[in-house]
């Protein structure tokens, strides 16, 4: 069992603002989610995580060993698929993918070479091996971002916010290929989609302003609003009524009307009928608190 400890890690950037503020997690096996808006640090954290940051205080363990101390020591052990990864040479997906497993250290020419097919294969480029990688497609760009990822068998994965500008069947070709990778490493996937940390994860965490702010299993959370959630169609114009007498978590455009959810520990009344919770309620109401 992998186990990745983050202790009380900060970082302040230069134009002052507080990207993490001792932020603390642990993390092991499986499918970790990191759900935050725009701006909460999730990159920050992640690039510390993967040696590109430095924070200005805090400690990170993997598996007891000090990775900020001896950063060499995780990244053998890691692989990456940064928020920005979509610069390619002129180069076919076979030698730029061989190229990097040279760099990562796979210097045994015959099972690196049966390693980067493997890969290739497994992200469903096989077929494409010969084409250029700046030739290919969001979707394809970022399957060869995981092929990379996975070079050397890696125990702790990271991929952030993998799935932006990605269309609904490259995002979910994408996100299949992620729930293949297997629950014997650490795969952290950084994102502000409740939806596919839902689909993929056993644990997550909801990040917001540089802290954690919840932790546990997806179906925990939406069990935990059970009873204290409540819908109902409501004018857009009513909107600032409903925002100022009740916890408004949500209103969604429906056939012109609005789809308001709230959150409740008793029956509001009002014509409120109750609600299934679904994990972006939960998120909301979270966000909203914190
Ligand atoms: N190099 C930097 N210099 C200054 N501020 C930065 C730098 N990198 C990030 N920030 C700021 O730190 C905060 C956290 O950014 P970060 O990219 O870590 O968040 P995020 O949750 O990944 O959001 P996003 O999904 O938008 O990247 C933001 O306010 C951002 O503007």
């Amino acid at each position: 069992m992998n186990t990745l400890t983050i202790n009380n890690l900060s970082k302040v950037y230069k134009n002052g603002v507080k990207a993490l503020d001792e932020l603390s997690l642990e993390i092991s096996n499986g499918m970790f989610g990191l759900l935050g808006p725009n701006g909460a640090g999730k990159s920050s954290l992640m690039k510390m995580l993967a040696g590109l940051q430095h924070p200005d205080a805090g400690e990170i363990y993997f598996n007891n060993c000090n990775v900020i101390r001896n950063p060499l020591s995780l990244k053998r052990q890691l692989g990456f698929l940064p928020q920005d990864f979509g610069v390619y040479p002129k180069v076919s997906a076979y030698d730029l993918l061989n190229h990097i497993a040279v760099l990562k250290g796979l210097t045994h020419a015959a099972s690196r070479k049966e390693q980067v097919l493997a890969l290739l294969a497994q992200t469903n480029l096989y077929q494409q091996r010969d084409k250029e990688v700046h030739t290919f497609s969001g979707g394809m760009r970022q399957r060869f971002g995981v092929a990379q990822a996975l070079l050397g068998n890696p125990q702790l994965i990271i991929v952030d916010e993998p799935t932006a500008g990605l269309d609904p069947e490259e995002r979910n070709r994408f996100n299949n290929l992620l729930s293949e990778i297997g629950e014997e490493k650490i795969i952290i996937l950084s994102t502000h989609l409740v939806e596919d940390v839902k689909n993929l994860c056993t644990h997550m965490a909801v990040m917001n302003k540089g802290r954690i702010i919840a932790k546990g299993k997806p179906a925990d959370f939406i069990a935990s609003m059970n009873g204290k959630l409540w819908q109902k169609m409501i004018d857009k114009t009513d909107k600032p009524v409903y925002e100022q007498r009740f916890r408004l978590l949500s209103a969604q455009l429906s056939l012109g009307k609005l789809q308001v959810h709230i959150y409740s520990e008793s029956d509001p009344g009002y014509g409120f009928a109750p609600a299934s919770p679904a994990l972006e309620d939960v998120y909301f109401y979270l966000l909203n608190a914190n």
